[in-house]
């Protein structure tokens, strides 16, 4: 089985028209390509929930905050047809920038709030971009329900605002991490760790899962925080951007017996790596 690209609008909005008069539900798994087992459980949970999936591919330069994480973002189409091949793609949509953004695009969608703590505030720009080309992703594919990685939770968040502000017919539907065997969370960039840090990688989520367990048993949070900042630095992280406790839904500050997130951004070997933990804390 091969997996149908169509790069053209016209022709995904031609092929959308298709089934939609046959009343077939159309899922979308928006992507920035580089493939891994975490994109293919977004599709495996399309798949089962719709009739018709489109797989979008495409590496939004609005939402890089620096030319020289965009110019070394993994491109590998090839591969990436050839992963999803046996899924029983309908469609992988691979559109050009300048159908995307032709000359004289304008409209930015700034969702407030919950974009701006965290990765909001250490990649100025970035949820703009991501929300523009969401809404611009919703609107070509015609999506009844979309897969979005908790991975990036607070992108989650993001997305689910502007889909009940702006009132979108489409459904998010959230899919959980999914890690390597050593508890690393699977992620495009990755890729770019030496197999030395890759190594020892998997620290992050070793001290993120730790702290979220003390803290669930009721240690001090700042303490916890603190500690777990210094034993990523003390494994060769650095910089620890954030590793902060926050409210799971508003990221604002995290509430007793509420749902709560721990959530970290670290570069280690020049690779910017992030995660986050559930926790509840006690009342
Ligand atoms: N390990 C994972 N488990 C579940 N979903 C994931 C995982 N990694 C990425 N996703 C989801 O896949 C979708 C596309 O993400 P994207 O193409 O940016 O890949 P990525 O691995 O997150 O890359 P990077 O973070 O390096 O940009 C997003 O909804 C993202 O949350
Ligand atoms: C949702 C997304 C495909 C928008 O470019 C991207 O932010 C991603 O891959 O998570
Ligand atoms: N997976 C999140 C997309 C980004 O880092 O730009």
């Amino acid at each position: 089985m091969t997996t149908p690209i169509i790069r053209p609008l016209d022709d995904l909005r031609a092929q959308v028209r298709g089934w939609k008069s046959r009343g077939e539900t159309i899922g979308v798994v928006p992507t920035m390509g580089a493939l891994h087992d975490g994109h293919l459980s977004l599709v495996h949970a399309a798949k089962a929930s719709c009739d018709r999936v489109i797989v979008t591919l495409f590496v939004n330069p609005r939402q890089f905050n620096s030319a020289e994480d965009f110019a070394k973002y993994p491109r590998t189409e090839v591969a990436d047809a050839a992963l999803l091949a046996p899924l029983g793609v309908d469609a992988l949509f691979v559109p050009d920038a300048a159908e995307v953004y032709p000359p004289g695009h304008s409209t930015v969608i700034s969702v407030s709030g919950v974009s701006e703590p965290l990765e909001g505030a250490h990649r100025p720009g970035h949820f703009d971009g991501v929300a523009t080309v969401v809404a611009l992703l919703f609107n070509m594919t015609g999506a009844d329900r979309a897969f979005f990685g908790e991975k990036d939770w607070q992108q989650l968040l993001v997305v689910q605002r502007l889909v009940r502000d702006l009132k979108m017919p489409v459904e998010i539907v959230a899919c959980p991490s999914v890690r390597a065997g050593d508890g690393l969370a699977l992620s495009s960039r990755n890729q770019r760790l030496s197999p030395g840090a890759r190594g020892h990688a998997a620290t992050l989520p070793a001290v993120m899962f730790r702290a979220a367990n003390d803290m669930g048993s009721g240690a001090e949070i700042d303490a916890t925080l603190d500690a777990a900042r210094s034993d990523l630095t003390g494994a060769g992280f650095g910089p620890v951007e954030y590793l902060e406790l926050r409210d799971a839904l508003t990221l604002g500050a995290a509430l007793p017996g509420q749902p709560a997130r721990l959530l970290a951004a670290a570069w280690l070997d020049g690779v910017r790596l992030i995660d986050n933990v559930a926790v509840t804390l006690p009342d």
